[in-house]
C-alpha cells in the first residue's frame, strides 16, 4: 500500500518528561485512522510532530517530505484542524475565503462556497457572530476546500452538539474523503467515529499499544455475556476487561478461540470503546 505518512521510532521529551517513546505507525492512502488515548497520552504531541510544529527524535515522512525541513512544500498537500475556535473573531467569512485563496495554492473557492451554501453561514457574517457549531462548519469549509492528500484532525468536534458532530463526519466522508487521501483523527468520542475509521492506533503514556485495522480488531476481540456457572472457567482465560451488573457479567477477550468462548455464554463483537477500555487496563498488548 502507498504510505502517505510514516512515523518511525519517534520519541519526544519536554525537559525530563518523556511524552512519546519510540512511536511507529504508518498511514496509507484510503485509510482513516483514529489516534485514541487517554488525556495526556501524547496524541496532540504526535500530531504536532507529524505537522512539523514541534521537534522530535526519530524519522517522520509526510508525502515524502520531512515535516521540519520541508514544511512549506509539505503543507501544500496537508490540511489540519487543531481546534474549532482558532479563527480570528473580527474576520468576515468572505475575508476568510479570500485569505485562503491567496495563501493556499490548492484552495478551491468554488468548493468552499458550495459547502457554505449548505449551512446558515452568510459571506457577510463575522466570526464573532457565529455560534460554535457554525465556526466549526466554516473551519470545515475552509479545510475541505483544500485539495489535500493528508488531513489531520485533532479533536475537531470538541464542544459541538451531537447533531453538528454527526454532520461534521458526514461532510468529511462525502465532501473530502476519497481513496487517494488519508485522514488521522483524534477524539475522545470514539463511538461516534467508529463507523468511519478503517484503522485505529491506541496510545498510552506515549506508546502505541495497539495499531490495527478495525476489521482485524473486530475479529481479534470478543465480548462474552458469561453465565454465572461459567465464571471460573471464563476467568481462567484472562479477560482483558470484566464488568458485572445486575447479575450479568460481560468479559472482553483477546485472541481466544471462538468455540471455547461460545461455551461460556453469548459472544458478540465489541465496540472500539470496549476494546479501548480493555486494552488500556492491560499493560501491554
Ligand atoms: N509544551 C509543553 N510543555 C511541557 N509539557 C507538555 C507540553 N505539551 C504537552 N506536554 C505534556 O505532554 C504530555 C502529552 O500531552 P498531549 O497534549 O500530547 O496529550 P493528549 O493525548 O493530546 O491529551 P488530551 O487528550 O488531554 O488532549 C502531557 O503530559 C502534557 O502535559
Amino acid at each position: 500500500m502507498n504510505s502517505l505518512i510514516s512515523v518511525n521510532n519517534v520519541s519526544k521529551s519536554f525537559g525530563k518528561k518523556q511524552v512519546l517513546s519510540s512511536v511507529n505507525f504508518s498511514v496509507s492512502a484510503g485509510q482513516i485512522v483514529g489516534l485514541v488515548g487517554p488525556n495526556g497520552a501524547g496524541k496532540t504531541t504526535c500530531l504536532q510532530a507529524i505537522l512539523g510544529l514541534t521537534d522530535y527524535e526519530g524519522d517522520i515522512s509526510v508525502l515524502g517530505h520531512h515535516p521540519r525541513k520541508d514544511r512549506v512544500n509539505m503543507l501544500n498537500d496537508v490540511a489540519y484542524i487543531a481546534d474549532v475556535a482558532i479563527l480570528p473573531k473580527w474576520l468576515k467569512v468572505s475575508q476568510a475565503l479570500s485569505y485562503m485563496q491567496d495563501v493556499h495554492k490548492n484552495f478551491n473557492l468554488e468548493k468552499a462556497h458550495e459547502f457554505l451554501a449548505k449551512t446558515n453561514i452568510a459571506l457577510s457574517d463575522k466570526v464573532k457572530a457565529l455560534s460554535k457549531g457554525m465556526v466549526a462548519q466554516l473551519h470545515l469549509a475552509l479545510i475541505l476546500a483544500i485539495d489535500a492528500k493528508v488531513l489531520i484532525l485533532d479533536e475537531p468536534t470538541l464542544g459541538l452538539d451531537i447533531l453538528t458532530r454527526r454532520q461534521f463526519y458526514t461532510h468529511l466522508l462525502e465532501d473530502f474523503y476519497n481513496e487517494d487521501k488519508c485522514i488521522v483523527v483524534t477524539t475522545h468520542q470514539i463511538e461516534e467515529i467508529e463507523h468511519i475509521l478503517t484503522d485505529v492506533a491506541f496510545i498510552q503514556q506515549g506508546q502505541i499499544v495497539l495499531a490495527q485495522s478495525t476489521e482485524e480488531i473486530k475479529k481479534r476481540f470478543n465480548i462474552v455475556a458469561v453465565a454465572n456457572e461459567q465464571l471460573p472457567q471464563a476467568d481462567e482465560l484472562k479477560p482483558l476487561f470484566k464488568n458485572s451488573m445486575m447479575g450479568l457479567t460481560t468479559m472482553l477477550f483477546d485472541n481466544q478461540d471462538k468455540e471455547t468462548l461460545q461455551g461460556l455464554g453469548q459472544v458478540s463483537v465489541p465496540s472500539l470503546a470496549d476494546v479501548f477500555v480493555g486494552v488500556m487496563n492491560k499493560e501491554t498488548c
